[in-house]
């Protein structure tokens, strides 16, 4: 069979084969080679259309401009239809670069490819889609699918009914030798799932298989039964089958094969042509032979690679470009047999200084219907997406108790932990008015006025008595102490959060103070008043013991006033607090921070169970696969979003009912509002967990990426202090993360009442609505732009 259109990129076998090749006459083999490279090719667009694939010119780099990875430099390569075609090269030489650059899921730096008549990823060309059967080299399934399971949702994607998956599923397992098809994939040994995954490529007869690798751990009748059917269905002509494997001698069966290394084909040609211009016994012969020919090298590890190597004879070379005493240069690594492998270290024959100036013909125009351009959702592709998402989180039992266990176990955390009033927090009492006395409680008269009814004469006695007495109410750990200095150093041991010091006559001057302020001194002033010492450490606590200890002594004095049948608050600061126009008379922190929890919850949940579960099927290839048979990233974005909204509902329920009905929470807002705008935070999250699993490579990434996320969120969203009290700057920032004007919003609906038409509610709705644009356009970008 002719080398196909694939000339000067090859070093065919013929130039080697000789083994009294001079290095005078490679060199001439080398320079007519340049001067035919040079002329331009007469490749058509239309011939290019007819093969089944056609690379051109490929080059494929990974890494950095400054340090780059050649995986690709100038390969041509042509298959045509209804061949198969063994696709060989040592490990990491890039095949299976070259396949997903073939299947649309790399892209070239630059050169040309055309699959099946058309540019792959191209719109109208049907590759990705159900022309093409990718089985690639890792087993991307579904572990907890049946191999039923696992063939529907292929076939679905294919297009195909359930009924005739179930056919072809019987006609597989007889040819594969599957286990029975109801047995789930992850309980099937490494073989059996390489073999299902096999199945998977072969269940809807493409018209382009890409088999990356399909008989590792196949046993040799097996094997033999693959490449039989492999031969059934390239007879017609209509299905092409492109091949990868390390067993060189099973592609004796293909019709071509292409031996790739440098990033280009040293040989594309029939097996039994590579066999009769070398003289060789086999193929793994041949490439051997070609290998060493090719490497020159000096370490030769295996001992039966090394008796191979000495029975062929090799043509001295002293081109001085080659030097082979560099490790770097010739290495050859292998074992023999089945198995052989070269490594990728190595000079190509042809030098660099021979670049490849093919000129390519001009492009013509193809007609593309509008509805290939813009790819809607298919029917089928959403069945089978929604059907495998489902299945997939509902099957997994302990998955789906976290997910709805964890927020209602984070709401019961928090309302039973966060917000409520510190009590029985130690206050020492030193009261120099009475007698020493055990307990900071001493008696006073409660009910009897302490005014003469005939004189008016004020008697107030033991006010202190009456202070500590309402302040006990407030705060029962009233601990007494003999003096203020044993006071002050066992409250700085901890023993008290603040310490009370009542003056020896403080009913007396207080009285003074009340009754007569034009005469009232210093002494008088400083004697009427408690002293009060605070442990500041926290500032909550003493924000609050604060508050109880001046409201105890407007209790004490409202209620003096009472008995007197004096005005109640003739003893208080003039300074009135009515009823809040919103909100609780007592402060409760719980209802303050419970909309901001509430929507972190969500958030973060759906941006943990999204990214992951993305993640997983991107590692486990199956996100790869999907995308090959057709799928778009929109499908895939679409249906992981639908069946987590079904999660979602639940954990929303869950999680309002828990923190408004069980631990009655404010709710004075719209309920309808309220479930709304919680469910579209738990659509944000999902959306930004998309865009983290596209960002990240690993779960360990998206996991620092998610938590490095989730703490300035809450520092900076007004979740647990306000945003008008931070730094200008951020408070700018605050105001565009996503969970700021969300938060304020059901703040609003909650604890003020207020309805969607209230500016602060429904910019809640409006900054969520485009956060979710944003990161949904965000992950179909990265879904269709990041390939290699
Ligand atoms: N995403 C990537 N980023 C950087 N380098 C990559 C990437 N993918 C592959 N490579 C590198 O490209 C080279 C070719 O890899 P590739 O997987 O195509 O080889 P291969 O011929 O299929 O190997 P094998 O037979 O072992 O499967 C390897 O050196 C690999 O490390």
């Amino acid at each position: 069979m002719p080398a196909y259109d694939n000339q000067g990129a090859t070093i065919s076998l013929e130039d080697v084969r000789d083994p009294e090749l001079s290095v005078n006459t490679i060199h001439e083999e080398i320079t007519a080679r340049r001067n035919r490279m040079l002329k331009p090719q007469k490749s058509t667009l239309a011939s290019r259309r007819q093969q089944a694939v056609c690379v051109r010119r490929a080059h494929k780099k990974y890494g950095t401009t400054k340090n780059p990875n050649v995986i690709l430099d100038g390969l041509n390569m042509t298959v045509p239809k209804g061949s198969i075609y063994g696709l060989l090269g040592a490990s990491g030489c890039g095949k299976t670069t070259l396949l997903s650059c073939i299947v649309g899921r790399r892209r070239l730096n630059s050169g040309e490819i055309w699959v099946l008549g058309g540019r792959p990823g191209g719109p109208g060309s049907g590759v990705p889609g159900p022309r093409l059967g990718y089985m690639p080299q890792e087993v991307a399934l579904f572990g907890e699918f049946s191999i039923r399971e696992t063939m529907i949702y292929f076939g679905w994607i294919a297009g195909m009914t359930t009924k005739e998956v179930d056919e072809r599923i019987d006609f597989l397992v007889s040819l594969l030798q599957l286990p029975n098809p109801t047995r789930q994939v992850k309980i099937l040994s490494g073989g059996q799932q390489r073999r299902v995954s096999l199945a998977a490529a072969l269940l809807h007869n493409p018209e382009l298989l890409i088999l990356d690798e399909p008989t590792v751990g196949v046993d040799p009748v097996l094997r033999q039964n693959i490449w039989d059917h492999m031969v059934e269905i390239t007879k017609g002509g209509r299905t092409t089958v492109i091949i990868t494997t390390h067993y060189i001698e099973e592609t004796k069966q293909a019709n071509i094969i292409g031996l790739m290394r440098g990033g280009r084909f040293l040989a594309e040609e029939s097996p039994s042509e590579l066999i009769a211009r070398y003289q060789a016994e086999s193929l793994e012969d041949v490439f051997l032979k070609l290998s060493v020919l090719q490497n020159l090298g000096k370490r030769r590890r295996s001992s039966i690679l090394a008796d191979v190597v000495e029975k062929v004879e090799i043509p001295s070379l002293p081109d001085p470009t080659i030097d082979v005493e560099d490790p770097e240069i010739g290495e050859i690594s292998g074992e023999f047999g089945d198995n052989v492998s070269m490594s990728s270290k190595g000079r190509s024959i042809v030098p660099d200084t021979v670049a490849v100036v093919e000129a390519l013909p001009p492009e013509e125009k193809t007609t593309i219907r509008f509805l290939d351009r813009i790819k809607p959702m298919k029917a089928n592709h959403m069945q089978a997406l929604i059907w495998k998402n489902f299945w997939s989180l509902f099957r997994n039992f302990g998955l789906l108790s976290f997910i709805v266990g964890l927020p209602i176990s984070q709401m019961v955390l928090f309302c039973l932990a966060i917000g409520h009033y510190p009590v029985d927090l130690p206050i020492g009492v030193v009261n120099y008015e009475v007698e020493s006395n055990e307990t900071a409680l001493c008696d006073y008269n409660k009910y009897t006025c302490p005014q003469d009814r005939e004189t008016w004469e004020w008697n107030i006695t033991k006010f202190s008595c009456r202070y500590l007495d309402f302040l006990s109410h407030r705060q029962p750990n009233l601990v007494s102490f003999p003096t203020k200095e044993i006071a002050m150093t066992e409250s700085v041991k901890g023993k008290a959060r603040a310490v009370l010091v009542f003056p020896a006559n403080f009913s007396t001057n207080l009285q003074e103070r009340l009754k007569d302020p034009r005469h009232t001194d210093d002494y008088t002033i400083i004697n009427s008043e408690i002293e009060v010492h605070m442990d500041d450490t926290d500032k909550q606590v003493e924000w609050m013991l604060n508050r109880d200890i001046q409201l105890a002594f407007l209790d004490a004095g409202e209620h003096l006033a009472g008995i007197c049948g004096l005005p109640k608050r003739l003893i208080s600061i003039p300074v009135f607090f009515n009823q809040p126009i919103f909100g609780l008379e007592v402060p409760n922190f719980t209802d303050f921070a419970g909309p901001g929890v509430i929507l972190t919850i969500i958030f973060f949940l759906a941006v943990a169970l999204t990214s992951g579960s993305m993640l997983a099927e991107r590692n486990e290839g199956i996100l790869e696969r999907s995308l090959v048979s057709g799928i778009t990233g929109t499908e895939i974005l679409f249906s992981h979003v639908l069946v987590q909204m079904l999660v979602m509902m639940v954990q929303t329920g869950a999680v309002l009912i828990l923190g408004f009905v069980v631990f009655n929470l404010t709710i004075k807002g719209p309920v309808i509002w309220v479930v709304v705008l919680t469910l579209i935070i738990g659509l944000c999250g999902m959306t930004f967990g998309f865009v983290v699993s596209c960002i990240c490579d690993t779960e360990r990434t998206a996991t620092y990426l998610a938590l490095g996320s989730f703490l300035p969120m809450m520092l900076l969203c007004g979740i647990i202090w306000p945003v008008e009290g931070m730094h200008n700057v951020l408070q700018w920032i605050s105001y565009v993360l996503p969970l700021t004007k969300s938060t304020e919003s059901l703040r609003s609906m909650l604890q003020r009442g207020w309805s969607i038409s209230v500016p602060t509610v429904y910019s809640g709705f409006i900054s969520t609505s485009v956060w979710i644009v944003v990161y949904l356009s965000v992950s179909i970008l990265l879904i269709k732009f990041k390939k290699g």
